[in-house]
């Protein structure tokens, strides 16, 4: 599929909703994209194309929404999955990264040995705003010895400029808004 035919398969996906989860905010909900299988499988597709499948060794998904496109793009691929969790959810030693995001604050974590050196990750989650995740589970991913090689997302709200704290790695968004 080319880029323009992901961008509207995502656009006819997501719904706005006003003021969620705070006045002022205009919450994209995906789930109905997660819902459609062959919609879900085509911008999958999309993800790994754009990347090369063998320009990561592992894909981080950051909690919650980010877990499900990592767990397919790993399926696919045959890397590892890495399950980039809000804090207080992991049992052995982690490391950590707080961030400031489009409506709120929180801190992500990994196991300290969630990564062997120089690994290859791939980042992916369902938007970006701020960039205060993505930024977040940068740090983690180097702190834990990896490399980041690029990061993806459904959608992109380019009026936050995320992105311009993730430069100069690439960033991919299927939908710019
Ligand atoms: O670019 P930012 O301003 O940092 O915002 C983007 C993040 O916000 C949302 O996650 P949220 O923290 O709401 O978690 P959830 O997936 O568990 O709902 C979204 O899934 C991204 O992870
Ligand atoms: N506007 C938004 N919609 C959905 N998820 C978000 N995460 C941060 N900002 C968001």
């Amino acid at each position: 599929m080319d880029e323009k035919a992901i961008a509207e398969l995502v656009a006819g996906h997501v719904v706005d909703v006003p003021d969620f989860p705070h006045a002022g905010i205009l919450f994209k909900d995906i789930t109905p994209l997660f819902a459609d299988g062959p919609a879900f499988r085509q911008v999958v597709d999309a993800v790994i194309e754009h990347h090369g499948r063998s320009s990561f060794d592992v894909v981080a998904g950051v909690e919650a929404r980010g877990f499900l496109l990592a767990g397919a793009i790993a399926y696919a691929t045959g890397t590892g999955a890495l399950a980039v969790r809000k804090a207080g959810k992991l049992p052995r030693e982690v490391l950590s990264a707080s961030y400031a995001l489009e409506y709120g604050e929180a801190t992500l974590e990994v196991h300290r040995d969630a990564l062997q050196p120089a690994q290859r990750v791939l980042v992916v989650d369902d938007l970006l705003a701020t960039g205060g995740t993505a930024e977040a589970a940068l740090s983690l991913v180097e702190q834990a010895g990896g490399m980041v090689t690029g990061f993806s997302v459904l959608i992109e709200l380019a009026f936050l400029n995320g992105r311009d704290r993730l430069a100069p790695r690439d960033v991919h968004a299927l939908l710019t808004v």
